[in-house]
């Protein structure tokens, strides 16, 4: 089954909407997005929908491989981004860096 819906913590809300924001970095329970396909994106913190996105990609990527490039899609330092994922994944090593682009609100 691949995943029609996304949550977003509401204080990334504005990035991704203004398009700064053009990838997630996310644990396996949420790899099975597939590409080209839309998703419908809402608020973790109350489920309000906020737009809908284009899947582009998905790839596996290990923490220690994220980068500067990565940092750059998330608009975030690299250190910003990793003390995120060690925020919301502690201890997860195995990721996956889905690349969207943003369909509209
Ligand atoms: C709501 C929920 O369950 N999970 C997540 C998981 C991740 N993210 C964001 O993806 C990037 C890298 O992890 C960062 O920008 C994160 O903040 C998020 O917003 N919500």
């Amino acid at each position: 089954m691949y995943l029609a819906d996304i949550l977003f913590f509401e204080r990334f809300e504005v990035d991704i909407l203004s398009g700064a924001k053009t990838i997630t970095i996310r644990d396996k329970t949420e790899k099975n997005f597939l590409p080209n396909t839309i998703v419908q994106v809402s608020t973790y913190e109350t489920r309000r929908w906020f737009c809908q996105i284009l899947i582009k990609d998905v790839q596996p990527i290990r923490y220690d491989e994220l980068s500067e490039f990565h940092a750059n899609q998330e608009n975030m330092s690299l250190e910003e981004l990793k003390a995120v994922i060690d925020e919301i994944y502690p201890n997860v090593r195995d990721l996956y860096v889905i690349t969207y682009v943003l369909l509209g609100s």
